[in-house]
C-alpha cells in the first residue's frame, strides 16, 4: 500500500503585504491561506515536493532548463520572503533524479539551486519560514519560450514523480506554487532595451538598488492593473475556474489538450506558472481524491488570479 499523498495548488504574489487591498479581500485571502496551513499541518507531511517557477533570480537565458531538481537550494529573499537555505531532502532529490533518468525522463540537476518567492512564499505561508519538513525543490521554467514545457510534458513529469513516490514510505505533500492567470512585468528577450535583454540572460546578483527598483516597478504595475490600465493583460477568472476545476476533477486528459498559445492569449504570459500545479497534481491518482479546500479570488492589486486547492488521497 502506498503512503498517503496530498496536493496543494497555491498562487503566489510577492505584492501581498506590499500593495494595499481592501480589508474584505485581505480577510478572505488570509482565511484561505490559514485553511491551507491548517490542512497541510493536519496532513503532517514527512516529505514535500515543491514545484515552483523563478523570475530571473536563479535561472537565466544563458542556461534555462525546462525543469530542474535542486539537491541543495537557497532562497534569495526577494520582496518580503525570507532569505536562506531550504531544508532540502538531498538524498530524496538525488534518488528522484536517478529514477527519472532511469525512466527516460531526462532532467536537469542543480547542486546549488537559487530560488525566489516562487518557492519561498509557499513555505513562508505554511511554516512561517524556511524551517520546514524536508523538501525536494523542482524548478519549472515559466518565463522563457521556447523552453517552457508543454502541458503534456508537465503531466508526464508529475506521473513520473508519482511512480517514484509509490516506492517511498513517506507521507508526501506535493505543492504547485504559481499562476493562475496573470501577466506581471517580467521582461522577455523581445524587449527593445539591450540592457534588459542582457539582465535576463547573464546570471548576476542584482544590487540592492536594482532589487528595490524592480519591487517598485512590480508594485506600480499591480496598482495600474487595479486601476484598469488597458495596456495590461487583465486577470481571467473564467480561465482560472476551468483550470482549477480540471485539476480538482482529474480531467487531465482534457486539460493537456489546451493549446500553448491559448494559455498566453487568454490568461497571460505568466499563466505558464500554473503548470507547477499540473506537475504536482499529476503525481496523485486521477481519482478518488478528497478535495477539502477550493478557494479563488481575482486580486488585480496583487496581479494574481489567487487560487488555493487542497486534495488528498482518500
Ligand atoms: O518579480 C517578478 O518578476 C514577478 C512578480 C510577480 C507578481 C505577481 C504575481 C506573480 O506570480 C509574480 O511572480
Ligand atoms: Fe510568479
Amino acid at each position: 500500500m502506498t503512503a498517503p499523498r496530498a496536493f496543494l495548488g497555491m498562487s503566489h504574489s510577492p505584492l501581498l503585504g506590499l500593495n494595499p487591498i481592501s480589508a474584505e479581500v485581505e480577510q478572505s485571502l488570509n482565511a484561505a491561506v490559514a485553511q491551507a496551513r491548517q490542512q497541510v499541518l493536519a496532513f503532517d507531511p514527512e516529505l514535500i515536493v515543491l514545484v515552483g517557477p523563478d523570475h530571473y533570480n536563479g535561472f537565466f537565458n544563458e542556461l534555462m532548463p525546462p525543469f530542474c531538481i535542486g539537491s541543495a537550494a537557497t532562497s534569495v529573499g526577494d520582496y518580503l520572503t525570507p532569505p536562506g537555505e531550504l531544508n532540502v531532502a538531498t538524498d530524496a532529490a538525488l534518488a528522484l533524479a536517478t529514477r527519472l533518468m532511469d525512466d527516460d525522463f531526462d532532467i536537469a540537476l542543480s547542486r546549488r539551486m537559487q530560488v525566489d518567492h516562487g518557492f519561498s512564499q509557499a513555505l513562508q505561508f505554511l511554516w512561517g519560514g524556511l524551517d520546514t519538513p524536508p523538501v525536494v525543490p523542482i524548478f519549472l521554467n515559466a518565463v522563457a519560450q521556447p523552453g517552457i514545457a508543454r502541458l503534456r510534458r508537465c503531466r508526464q513529469l508529475g506521473q513520473a514523480i508519482g511512480h517514484f513516490l509509490d516506492g517511498l514510505p513517506q507521507r508526501t505533500l506535493l505543492i504547485g506554487s504559481g499562476g493562475l492567470s496573470h501577466e506581471p512585468p517580467v521582461p522577455t528577450l523581445a524587449h527593445p532595451d539591450p540592457a534588459i535583454r542582457e539582465r535576463i540572460t547573464i546570471k548576476r546578483e542584482p544590487t540592492q538598488a536594482e532589487r528595490a527598483a524592480k519591487t517598485q516597478r512590480v508594485m506600480d504595475a499591480g496598482m495600474a492593473l487595479a486601476a484598469g490600465d488597458s495596456s495590461m493583460k487583465p486577470l481571467n477568472p473564467d480561465w482560472d475556474k476551468r483550470y482549477m476545476d480540471a485539476l480538482e476533477h482529474g480531467q487531465l486528459d482534457a486539460l493537456v489538450q489546451w493549446t500553448e498559445d491559448s494559455i498566453e492569449q487568454e490568461a497571460g504570459l505568466s499563466a505558464h506558472e500554473s503548470k507547477t500545479w499540473l506537475v504536482a497534481r499529476a503525481a496523485l491518482p486521477q481519482a478518488p481524491l478528497r478535495c477539502t479546500l477550493h478557494h479563488y479570488q481575482a486580486v488585480p492589486e496583487l496581479i494574481a488570479g489567487y487560487g488555493v486547492l487542497f486534495m488528498q488521497t482518500a
